[in-house]
């Protein structure tokens, strides 16, 4: 298996080429703040491609419950989510969930 990463910003020895300056994150704070921001907004971009991949794959499940004759929702199903949710990152995990389950089949 491969691995990917987010990073977007340059190697520090690229990104100072001069070599004089302290290493470490006091080194020059601003740019460190600026980094991190790059890599969160990196991130953030990366989680809603996989939140629409979610999206259409749980679409895709629905639609073939329901051209059976099934509901949409599966409520059994949801409680499993969320309990994972919940497991992973406890009260925030759940109300992360629920709205993860609202965004990928409505209301119920
Ligand atoms: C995708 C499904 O259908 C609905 C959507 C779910 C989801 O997005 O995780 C979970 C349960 C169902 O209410 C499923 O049953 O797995």
């Amino acid at each position: 298996m491969t691995t990917q990463t987010t990073t977007t910003t340059p190697p520090r020895a690229a990104a100072d080429p001069g070599g004089s300056a302290p290493e470490g994150p006091d080194a020059d704070p601003e740019a460190a703040i600026a980094r991190a921001r790059a890599d969160i907004d990196a991130l953030d971009e990366e989680i809603v491609r996989l939140l629409r991949r979610r999206m259409a794959l749980s679409e895709g499940v629905q639609h073939i419950r329901m051209a059976r004759g099934g509901r949409r929702t599966d409520l059994a199903r949801e409680n499993e989510v969320l309990r994972r949710w919940h497991a992973e990152l406890g009260q925030p995990g759940t109300a992360l969930a629920m709205t993860l389950l609202e965004l990928c089949r409505g209301r119920v």
